[in-house]
C-alpha cells in the first residue's frame, strides 16, 4: 500500500471514531493529514462526514488547493489546515463542532482564552506535574475565512495544540492522528466536565 492510501486509511479510522461520538453536527467539522512536505488529505466540503464514501477526502497542496484527480471541493475551512503545517511538524489536524466546545468558547469568548487546572486527564497532554494547567486561546468567528485563517495563525506554533472558534468549534492539532484524536478528546473532556461542574453549582 503507498502512503497516500496508508494516509487515507488512518484519515478514515479518525473520521469513523468521531462519527461514533457524533461530532459531525449538521455535515460540519473538517479533517486532514498530512501525506508529505507538499501537500495533505482534507474532507470534502459540505459532506455529512457520518457517512463513509470513496469521495471523503481530497489531495490538496501546501496552500490548500486541490490536486486532480479527486471529486468534490475541499472543506471550506482548508486554509485552516494550511496554517498548521505551514507552520509545524503537526501530522494531522481535526476540526468538530460540539456543544460543549461551543458553550465553553462563548462563556470565555472575552477573555480570549480558558484555563482548565487540577483535572486527571491533563496527563493525556504529556503533562504530569500536579495541579497542571491547559490554556486554551479562543479567536473571534470571523466569517471570511483566510482572517479567520490569519488569526487562527498567531495561535499555531507548536507541533501539537488547539485553538477554540467561538461559537463555531475547535481545531486540534498533533505529530500524528493517534496524537490529534487523543488531544481533541482530552479537550472535549474538559469541557464537558467545566459545564457540568459550572451547572451542579448553580454557577
Ligand atoms: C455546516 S457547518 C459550517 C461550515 C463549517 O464550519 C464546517 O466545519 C464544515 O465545513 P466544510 O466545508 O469542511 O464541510
Ligand atoms: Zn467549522
Amino acid at each position: 500500500m503507498n502512503t497516500l492510501q496508508l494516509k487515507w486509511n488512518d484519515l478514515a479510522d479518525v473520521k469513523r471514531e468521531l462519527a461514533l461520538r457524533d461530532w459531525f453536527p449538521g455535515t460540519s467539522g473538517n479533517l486532514s493529514i498530512k501525506v508529505d512536505d507538499e501537500s495533505f488529505l482534507v474532507t470534502a466540503s459540505g459532506k455529512d462526514k457520518r457517512k463513509e464514501t470513496a469521495e471523503d477526502f481530497l489531495l490538496v497542496d501546501a496552500r490548500g488547493s486541490a490536486i486532480d484527480g479527486f471529486a468534490g471541493k475541499p472543506s471550506a475551512e482548508t486554509l485552516l489546515h494550511v496554517e498548521v503545517y505551514g507552520k509545524t511538524n503537526a501530522g494531522c489536524s481535526l476540526h468538530v463542532h460540539t456543544v460543549d466546545n461551543n458553550v465553553i468558547s462563548e462563556l470565555y469568548g472575552e477573555e480570549g482564552e480558558v484555563t482548565f487546572t487540577g483535572q486527571e486527564i491533563i496527563k493525556a497532554f504529556g503533562i504530569w506535574e500536579e495541579n497542571a494547567s491547559v490554556t486554551v486561546p479562543i479567536i473571534p468567528n470571523y466569517a471570511n475565512i483566510p482572517q479567520l485563517a490569519a488569526e487562527f495563525g498567531k495561535y499555531v506554533s507548536a507541533d501539537a495544540g488547539a485553538v477554540l472558534i467561538r461559537n463555531h468549534g475547535i481545531t486540534v492539532w498533533g505529530r500524528d492522528a493517534f496524537e490529534a484524536k487523543k488531544f481533541l478528546e482530552a479537550y472535549e473532556f474538559l469541557f464537558s466536565w467545566h459545564i457540568k461542574l459550572l451547572m451542579l453549582k448553580g454557577r
